[in-house]
């Protein structure tokens, strides 16, 4: 085909290669779901068709790149995939990794939140997005840290909101006195307060708010102490 005169504006692209050899990281996470969970009326902490439909959305987005996946992890409006080191899927480009991971995770996220909001049908006006990063990490070790982070952050994320809403929930504490009460509080103290003032065992809610969500590279989706299993999740990458 003739080049136009135009053509010289491709020249301007540029595209970021993500480095060899290193494993890619991609962090997908809703825009403002603060505000698309209470549109919805999401259950306060954790409403478990939003997190099953997470799941469910992950599981596809690794069955589709099966061949690339080590393992994902989520919790709440976020997702991990990471990719193995010696991955050349788009020849290692940045923006087109980013981009394909969240659209692909997107339209699945529309197309089966009706299986899992059987009565609440999506709003035009209210519509879900999620923002896309790609980050490389240079071994091993650091990948298995980047996912223990996830990991503690899930644990201290829930921690804080189951006991902090069951305060609010429960005990009809305001959400100002509820804040008071935990601030500066310890991991052990917290569980007390849930135990102690609303009755609950921290120990006996479900894994999925405890844990988060691992979805292996077969689509198997388990809710598993990762930093004890860390060193299984990785075997042999
Ligand atoms: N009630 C409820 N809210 C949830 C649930 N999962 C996620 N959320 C909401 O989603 C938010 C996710 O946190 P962020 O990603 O930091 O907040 P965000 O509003 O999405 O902001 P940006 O990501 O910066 O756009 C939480 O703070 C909750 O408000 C859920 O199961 N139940
Ligand atoms: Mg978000």
């Amino acid at each position: 085909m003739a080049k136009s005169r135009f053509e010289y504006v491709k020249e301007f692209e540029r595209h970021d290669v993500l480095l060899p050899q290193c494993y890619i990281v991609v962090r997908i996470d809703g825009k403002k779901f603060h505000e698309f969970s209470r549109f919805y009326e999401f259950e306060k902490p954790n409403d478990i068709r939003a997190l099953k439909l997470m799941n469910a959305v992950a599981k596809n987005v690794v069955v589709h790149y099966k061949n690339e996946v080590i393992v994902a992890y989520g919790e709440s409006d976020e997702y991990s995939f990471i990719l193995k080191k010696d991955t050349n899927l788009y020849n290692r480009r940045r923006d087109k990794i980013a981009t394909l991971f969240v659209s692909l995770f997107t339209s699945q996220y529309v197309a089966l939140w009706s299986k899992f909001f059987t009565d609440r049908e999506l709003d035009f006006k209210h519509l879900p997005f999620f923002d896309s990063r790609c980050v490389v990490y240079p071994n091993l070790a650091t990948v298995k840290d980047y996912l223990s982070w996830r990991f503690v952050d899930t644990h201290i994320n829930n921690l804080y909101n189951t006991v902090f809403w069951q305060l609010v929930l429960k005990c009809g504490l305001t959400t100002q006195q509820a804040e008071n009460r935990l601030c500066g509080t310890l991991s052990n103290e917290k569980q007390e307060i849930l135990f102690k003032e609303c009755g609950i065992n921290y120990n006996n809610e479900p894994e999925m708010f405890k844990k988060g969500t691992v979805v292996t590279r077969k689509g198997e989706i388990v809710h598993i102490d990762v930093i004890k299993e860390i060193d299984q999740i990785f075997k042999g990458y």
